[in-house]
C-alpha cells in the first residue's frame, strides 16, 4: 500500500507555495499545471492517513490537515467544527474582506467560506491560485463569479433552501406589521407619545398577497399567507404548480394591479435588475404595500421613496439595499447610499440590516449542509449540489481499496476529449467511471485500481499535458 509520504518521498519535488505543496510536489512541473500554478489538493495520495473511520470502512483520502481554508462572514459554528474535525486549517474571520485585502489573501487558501458581502469576482479568483473550492454558507450565489470558476476548475456550493422557512416567517411577520403600522407606533411609544388609531390599519384576512418569484421562499410564504386568510397571486417566469389555492398570473402587471401587498423572491440576475422601477409602482393599487427581501437591486429605491411621500405606497419592508457593509456597524451613511436620509424619514417603513435568514435553526442547517459538501468535494471530488460544475459523483472508496486513485479531470467541453482521456486511463485498470458535462465545463472521476508511485505520476502528468484540461485531481 503507498501512502501520500511515500508518494512525496519517491518525487523529486519543486518549490511549493504551501506546506501540503512541498510535501508533494517536488518533483512535478509546475509548469504544466493549471495557469501555470500548481494545486496542492490535487493530486496528493494517502497523506499516511489511510484509516478506517469507526463507523464505515471509509478512506481518509491525503493530509487532510494540510488543507487551507479561509472562512469569511462568521460562518456558524456547525460548519467551522465540521471543518476542524477533519483537520483542515481553518482560518475564521467575522467580517467579509474588501477587494484588495481578499486578493492579498486568498492566494493562500485551497478552499474559501462565504456568505453574501464577500465578492469573489473574477479580480479576486484570479489570484486565488490555490483555490478549489468555494463554499457559500447562504442562498445567494450572485456575489460569486460563477462561470469564472468552472471555467478555472473551481466548484461553488450553497444551500439552496435551509433559511427559505426564515425569510417567509420575516416577511409574514411584516406584512402584518405594515398592515397595523407597528412600526410606527413602537417609534412613537419609545418617544413617549401615546397615539391610538385604527384610520389606515388593517387585518391581512382577505387580503390578496402578490409573490413575484415563486421557487423555494416564494412558495413557503404562499402556504403561510393562506394560513392567515389571504389570497395568493403569484409571477414566475416558469410555470408552476400553484400551492393551495394559490394562482399564477401570466404577467408581472397582472400581479402589480392586483395585489395589496406585493412582495419580491427573485435571485439578483441582470433581469430583475430594478424590476419594480417607477413604471411598475404605477401599476400598483392605490395605498399598497412593496416588500423586498431578495436582492438590493430588484427594487429601484428613489422610486419607492416617490411614491411613499405620494400616498401612492401605504408601507415597505427593506432587508436589502444596493450597497451592503461588510460587517455590523454605521450604515445609513450617505457615502454608501445617497437616498438614506429620505428612506429614514418615510413613515410606515420597517428597514432591517439583511436579516432574512438570520436566523439560529437556518444558520445552523447552512453550516452543517455547506461544510458537509466542501468536505464531499475536497476528500472525494463529488460535485453534488455545485451550482456550476456537472453532478458527478462516485461512492466512497473502502479500506479494501487501498490500492486505489480517484482521478478527476475537469475539462473543457469540446469534442474528443474522451478519446484522448481513456487513452490514457485504458492503460490502467479502470475500476469505474463517470463524466458529464455543464456548458463549457466536463467533470470526469474514475477510480482507479492497481497502482503505484510511478503510474500515478505519469497518469497524473499525461492528464495534465492535453490541451483541454482545466484540472487534474489525483485523490487517495
Ligand atoms: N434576505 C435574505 O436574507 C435572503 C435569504 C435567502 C434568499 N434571499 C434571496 O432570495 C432569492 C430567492 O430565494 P429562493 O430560495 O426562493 O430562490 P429560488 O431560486 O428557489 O426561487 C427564485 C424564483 O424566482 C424566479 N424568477 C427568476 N427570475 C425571474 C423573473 N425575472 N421574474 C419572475 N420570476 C423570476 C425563478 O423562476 C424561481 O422560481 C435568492 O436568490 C436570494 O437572493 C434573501
Ligand atoms: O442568500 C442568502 O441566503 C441570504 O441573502 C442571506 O445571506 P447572509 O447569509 O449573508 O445573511
Amino acid at each position: 500500500m503507498t501512502s501520500a509520504l511515500d508518494v512525496t518521498e519517491a518525487l523529486d519535488i519543486e518549490p511549493p507555495t504551501t506546506e501540503l505543496a512541498r510535501r508533494v510536489s517536488s518533483s512535478l512541473d509546475l509548469s504544466t499545471s493549471p495557469n501555470g500554478t500548481f494545486h496542492p489538493a490535487s493530486w496528493v495520495k494517502g497523506g499516511g492517513q489511510l484509516t478506517r473511520t469507526s463507523t464505515n470502512k471509509q478512506l481518509k483520502p491525503f493530509a487532510t490537515e494540510d488543507i487551507k481554508i479561509l472562512l469569511l462572514e462568521n460562518v456558524n459554528k456547525t460548519g467551522l467544527d465540521r471543518l476542524e474535525a477533519q483537520g483542515y486549517q481553518v482560518t475564521f474571520l467575522k467580517t467579509s474582506l474588501p477587494e484588495d485585502e481578499l486578493i492579498a489573501k486568498i492566494r493562500d487558501y485551497h478552499v474559501i467560506g462565504i456568505r453574501s458581502k464577500t465578492k469573489l469576482t473574477s479580480r479576486v479568483l484570479r489570484e486565488a491560485k490555490n483555490l478549489i473550492v468555494i463554499g457559500c454558507f447562504c442562498i445567494g450565489t450572485n456575489q460569486v463569479d460563477t462561470q469564472y470558476a468552472a471555467e478555472h476548475g473551481i466548484a461553488v456550493f450553497n444551500s439552496p433552501f435551509s433559511n427559505s422557512r426564515s425569510v417567509a416567517e420575516l416577511v409574514i411577520g411584516e406584512i402584518i406589521s405594515l398592515a397595523r403600522q407597528l412600526g410606527d407606533r413602537s417609534n412613537e411609544m419609545h418617544r413617549g407619545t401615546w397615539n391610538k388609531v385604527s384610520n389606515g390599519c388593517w387585518e391581512i384576512r382577505g387580503k390578496t398577497l402578490g409573490i413575484i418569484g415563486y421557487g423555494h421562499i416564494g412558495s413557503q410564504l404562499s402556504v403561510l399567507a393562506e394560513a392567515f386568510g389571504m389570497t395568493v397571486v403569484f409571477y414566475d417566469t416558469v410555470n408552476l404548480m400553484a400551492l393551495g389555492t394559490a394562482k399564477q398570473l401570466p404577467s408581472l402587471q397582472a400581479l402589480l394591479r392586483t395585489a395589496d401587498f406585493v412582495t419580491c423572491h427573485v435571485p439578483e440576475l441582470p433581469e430583475t435588475k430594478n424590476m419594480i422601477g417607477r413604471k411598475e409602482i404605477e401599476y400598483m393599487k392605490e395605498g399598497s404595500y412593496l416588500i423586498n427581501a431578495s436582492r438590493g437591486s430588484v427594487i429601484e429605491i428613489p422610486a419607492l421613496i416617490d411614491a411613499m411621500r405620494a400616498g401612492k405606497i401605504a408601507g415597505a419592508a427593506l432587508d436589502v439595499y444596493p450597497a451592503e457593509p461588510g460587517g455590523n456597524g454605521d450604515y445609513f451613511t450617505n457615502d454608501l447610499n445617497p437616498w438614506a436620509e429620505d428612506l429614514r424619514s418615510l413613515k410606515n417603513i420597517i428597514l432591517t440590516p439583511h436579516i432574512g435568514g438570520s436566523t439560529e435553526e437556518a444558520q445552523s442547517a447552512i453550516g452543517i449542509e455547506v461544510s458537509e459538501a466542501l468536505v464531499r468535494y475536497v476528500n472525494e471530488g463529488s460535485t453534488l449540489g455545485a451550482v456550476n460544475m456537472p453532478e458527478v459523483n462516485l461512492r466512497s472508496l473502502t479500506m479494501d481499496e487501498a490500492n486505489h486513485v480517484r482521478v478527476i479531470y475537469i475539462h473543457r467541453n469540446i469534442p474528443g476529449v474522451l478519446r484522448g482521456v481513456n487513452a490514457i486511463l485504458g492503460d490502467h485498470n479502470v475500476d469505474k467511471q463517470m463524466t458529464d458535462s455543464r456548458g463549457d465545463v466536463a467533470y470526469l472521476m474514475a477510480d482507479i485500481s492497481d497502482v503505484n508511485v510511478t503510474l500515478i505520476k505519469d497518469l497524473y502528468q499525461r492528464l495534465e499535458s492535453l490541451s483541454s484540461r482545466i484540472m487534474t485531481r489525483v485523490l487517495y
